[in-house]
């Protein structure tokens, strides 16, 4: 989807709607609006003390890039239900608001959505996990931009390897579909791992539709 067309679907007037209100409102315990990230401290992977726990033999880690906290939230909840340990992405510079508007045609956003090879000289704060090579599930959630992945979820693909891993994606948007995004990030990987399609939130969230679709999973642990 280009910039153009999604302004034309009116994403803008869906973001409004999805993000005044009837949003993840639902989800427990978190707090509304602002950047992404209390909860896990820049590129750091922290531990969930709660939960029910990942099956016996696997250790998961939840992976997310959020702008402004939908897909953290929905992070928070995989991460607390597997019990798994979590890392927010954070670029380096990170987006201001002024960046994030899509709506100006010269915003940082739209200039890299325009310009893939502005794309690829992002950088993240921290790019590789601690005790990567200990987890054999990993999740990975970002916003959808522009129809495919938040781009700055590209660098950590590209800087890991995900050799016997598996790995599930999953998203938050205001209208689109996962759509290509995980299978995008799949050939980044070099065709490493084991990768599938998860699912992308739209509308309103809650708790219950972020666990109804971690059972719906088929994972091998
Ligand atoms: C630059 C940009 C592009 C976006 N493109 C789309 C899009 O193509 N389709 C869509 O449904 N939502 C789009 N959105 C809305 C976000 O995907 C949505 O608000 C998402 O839930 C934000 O997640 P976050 O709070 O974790 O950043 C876009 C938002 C931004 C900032």
């Amino acid at each position: 989807m280009n910039r153009r067309e999604f302004l034309r679907i009116g994403g803008m007037s869906m973001m409004a709607l999805v993000l005044g209100g009837c949003g993840l409102s639902s989800l427990t315990g978190e707090s509304s609006g602002g950047q992404a990230g209390s909860s896990a401290a820049a590129g750091t992977a922290a531990s969930s003390s709660s939960g029910t726990a990942a099956a016996a033999g696997g250790k998961t880690l939840v992976v997310y890039y959020s702008a402004t906290g939908r897909t953290e939230r929905v992070a928070e909840v995989i991460a607390r239900e597997r019990g798994a340990d979590i890392m927010k992405l954070v670029p380096s510079p990170d987006y201001t608001e002024a960046d994030l508007d899509y709506n100006d045609a010269s915003s940082r956003v739209s200039r890299e959505h325009d310009d893939a090879s502005l794309r690829e000289k992002i950088q993240l704060q921290k790019a590789v996990p601690d005790n990567w090579a200990s987890y054999d599930t990993v999740f990975i959630g970002y916003p959808i931009w522009w129809g495919i992945a938040a781009w700055p979820v590209d660098a950590f693909v590209k800087a890991n390897d995900f050799s016997g891993k598996q790995v599930v994606t999953f998203a938050t948007a205001a209208s689109s579909p996962l759509g290509n995004s995980g299978k995008l990030l799949a050939e980044m990987a070099g065709g490493k791992g084991s990768w599938q399609d998860g699912t992308c939130f739209t509308g309103s969230l809650s708790d219950a539709k972020v666990t109804d679709w971690l059972k719906s999973l088929k994972l091998s642990n």
